[in-house]
């Protein structure tokens, strides 16, 4: 296994094994609460929980993080959650592809188009290998592997410090996303790993011509803590540890980006653990919010624990539309039934 391909299984791994979550800082959604509504004046039944994102309509407004791809492990976690998400019409990202430009016979591990033909299906690469010899090609490349409907650019800066072999000059980078967007066929969204997208970043990365944001703020994974557990060296691992909490809090980066736009497609992300906190992200401004860690777990179980987590989270969404009084995410969006308690 090459470097890339250890690392992939390492991540699982950790991420499975190791107490890799935030622990001093949380994602914010704690500070706000729903106002209860005891007479809702809707049949439960009729609640509908559907959405649009990116011109397709989606079944929940849930997203399936990137995750993973590149070796036999991260293929049957790819391949559980794509049949999930074709069965409840999800959105699905997958890992970093940059192991399949590397080594092109793990393209398989992520190719999941088959079986999930009508999902939003979104590809992913580091905005950072932009500085190491990729360009367009390269995504043109991964987005064709997945056949996908939009390329996620994930920007990971801390993560990189932390990563002994990892990949540090990220100068210039917002120019070579400007021109990625303005060449590759599909919508752009650009996404951090945990800790956080404010919103003066938002606003260039919007102007560099991104299609949507995803803010992936701090309060759950820890990418330092990751990083940490695999470092080669002492600094390294120490140095992990000490960022451990390092980031914006996910509440916190979906106020200022929606401040700094109000129309971007925005994807709240980082922590989220429940459908209460997904409806909570909505109702701050959010269009659809993803999970990484709660999906990885189930997936490494069985696909029916996947499903099991889906009608969880369906159901704690549905609750909240019915104990806030409105039958529909439109309508959770617009009203004003949360509340700041401190
Ligand atoms: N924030 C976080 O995520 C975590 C923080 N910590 C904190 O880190 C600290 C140490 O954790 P612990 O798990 O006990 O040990 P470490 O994980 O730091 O130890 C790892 C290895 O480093 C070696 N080592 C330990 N101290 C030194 C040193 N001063 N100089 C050189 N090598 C050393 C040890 O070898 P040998 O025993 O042979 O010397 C050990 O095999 C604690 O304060 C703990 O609370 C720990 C885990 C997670
Ligand atoms: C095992 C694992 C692998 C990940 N790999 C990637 C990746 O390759 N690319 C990426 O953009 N994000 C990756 N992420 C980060 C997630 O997409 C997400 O931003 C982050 O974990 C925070 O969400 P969470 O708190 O719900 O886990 C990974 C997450 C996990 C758990
Ligand atoms: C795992 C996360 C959160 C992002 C990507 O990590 P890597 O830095 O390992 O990804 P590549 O370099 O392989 O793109
Ligand atoms: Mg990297």
């Amino acid at each position: 296994m090459s470097n890339t391909e250890t690392r992939k299984d390492d991540h699982l791994r950790i991420c499975l094994e190791e107490d890799v979550q935030c622990r001093q800082v949380t994602n914010g959604l704690e500070r706000y609460r729903f106002t209860h509504c005891c007479l809702p004046e809707l049949d439960y039944e009729e609640i509908d929980i559907s959405t649009r994102f990116l011109g397709k309509k989606l079944g929940a407004p849930l997203l399936i993080s990137s995750m993973t791809g590149g070796t036999d492990r991260a293929k049957m976690i790819n391949t559980r959650l794509a049949e999930i998400a074709e069965t409840y019409q999800l959105a699905m990202g997958v890992g970093s592809q940059r192991v399949a430009v590397e080594k092109p016979e793990t393209a398989d591990t992520f190719a999941v188009r088959s079986i999930a033909p009508n999902t939003l299906l979104l590809a992913n690469l580091g905005a950072v290998q932009l500085n190491y010899t990729y360009g367009i090609d390269q995504c043109r490349k991964v987005v064709d592997i997945l056949q996908a409907d939009a390329l996620i650019l994930h920007i990971n800066p801390l993560q990189e410090c932390i990563q002994s072999e990892g990949d540090r000059n990220f100068k210039g980078l917002l120019d070579k996303i400007h021109k990625v967007c303005s060449e590759l066929p599909v919508p752009v969204v650009t996404k951090e790993v945990g800790n956080g997208i404010s919103g003066e970043m938002a606003r260039r990365l919007i102007e560099a011509g991104v299609s949507a944001i995803d803010v992936a703020g701090a309060g759950g994974t820890s990418w330092a803590k990751v990083e940490s557990e695999r470092a080669e060296n002492r600094l390294q691992q120490r140095l992990g540890r000490t960022f451990a909490d390092w980031g914006i809090p996910t509440a916190d980066c979906i106020g200022t980006v929606r401040n700094a736009s109000a129309t971007v497609p925005l994807i709240a992300s980082g922590g989220l653990r429940d459908g209460l906190e997904v409806a909570k992200t909505l109702a701050l401004g959010a269009d659809l919010a993803g999970l990484a860690f709660p999906f990885l777990q189930a997936a490494d179980r069985s696909i029916e624990a996947i499903d099991e987590l889906v009608n969880l989270l369906t159901a704690e969404i549905k609750t909240v539309l019915f104990c806030t009084g409105n039958g529909s995410i439109p309508a959770l969006k617009q009203s004003r039934v949360l509340e700041k308690i401190r």
